[in-house]
């Protein structure tokens, strides 16, 4: 299903934290959102998963408004791992998988065989199934991170919007999650600080700048040198990385700090 961000604008403190935001992710397409500390990227993100109400513009689910959804039915179209999403209650990791079935239920009824099937089907998914019975707030940064990511699956959505899920997780982890999104025929939309892990994995990627569009395309077209110097203040190296020909950024470190 694909989702867009029709001129979203969110305004707060007498600023427009994010203004006139378009932007598209196509049917199981990868969509990166990129950008300094304090552009927009969460705000953004927060519109998409109904946290925020945009003061102006829209964004679309398959077509449809997802303003004009109650909360339940866009949680079946969208699910979310955000950075506030931590756990409060010591539930046991399978409890909190099991959580996302909750869009999918009228009532508080028990889960299906085939919903139990799924939850454990995520947990494995993740590579989290081991600690399926230990409470959640026993576990490390980057086992909880993952157990958010089985919840959202199980949620079952179509578009899975994600802000900076990579924070936390070790190399191989990291490696697994973004090949996961790219394999797992979900829209995604994805908020990353690491460039080159955004260059690797998203079919686009889009460049906030103080709440705004800089750039959006594909990687190799929108992380220039001169880009990234103009948006993030130092200038990288662009290789081509030697087997999957995706830019990567080499960053050159002075004694006096800074980029030349
Ligand atoms: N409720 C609010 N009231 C006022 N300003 C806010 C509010 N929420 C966010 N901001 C400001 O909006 C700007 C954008 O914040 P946001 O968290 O979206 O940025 P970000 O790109 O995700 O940053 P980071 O990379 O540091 O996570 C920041 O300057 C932030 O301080």
């Amino acid at each position: 299903m694909d989702l867009a961000l029709d001129a979203v604008t969110v305004e707060a403190a007498g600023r427009k934290l994010v203004d006139a935001l378009s932007l598209k992710a196509g049917d199981g397409e990868v969509v990166g959102l990129v950008g300094p500390n304090g552009s927009g990227k969460s705000t953004a993100l927060r519109c998409v998963y109904r946290v925020l109400t945009p003061s102006a513009g829209a964004v679309l689910a398959g077509g449809t408004d997802l303003s004009g959804l109650s909360n339940r039915d866009s949680a079946r179209l969208v699910a979310a791992v955000t950075q506030e999403a931590g756990a409060d209650l010591d539930f046991t990791v399978a409890d909190v998988v099991a959580m996302g079935r909750f869009p999918h239920h009228p009532g508080n009824r028990a889960l299906s065989e085939r919903e139990r099937d799924l939850v454990h089907r995520c947990l494995e998914r993740t590579g989290v199934a081991q600690l399926a019975g230990r409470g959640i707030l026993s576990l490390s940064g980057g086992e909880r991170q993952r157990v958010l990511i089985a919840r959202a699956l199980a949620q079952e959505p179509r578009i899975l919007v994600l802000d900076e899920p990579t924070n936390h997780l070790d190399v191989r982890h990291q490696v697994e999650l973004l090949s996961f999104l790219r394999s797992c025929g979900l829209t995604v939309l994805v908020a990353l600080h690491d460039l080159n892990l955004a260059a690797a994995t998203c079919d686009r990627v889009a460049v906030l700048h103080d709440g705004r569009l800089a750039a959006a395309g594909p990687p190799a077209e929108v992380l220039t040198p001169d880009l990234v110097r103009r948006v993030f203040g130092v200038t990288p190296v662009v290789v081509t990385h030697p087997v999957t020909g995706a830019p990567q950024l080499l960053w050159t470190f002075t004694d006096r700090g800074g980029s030349p």
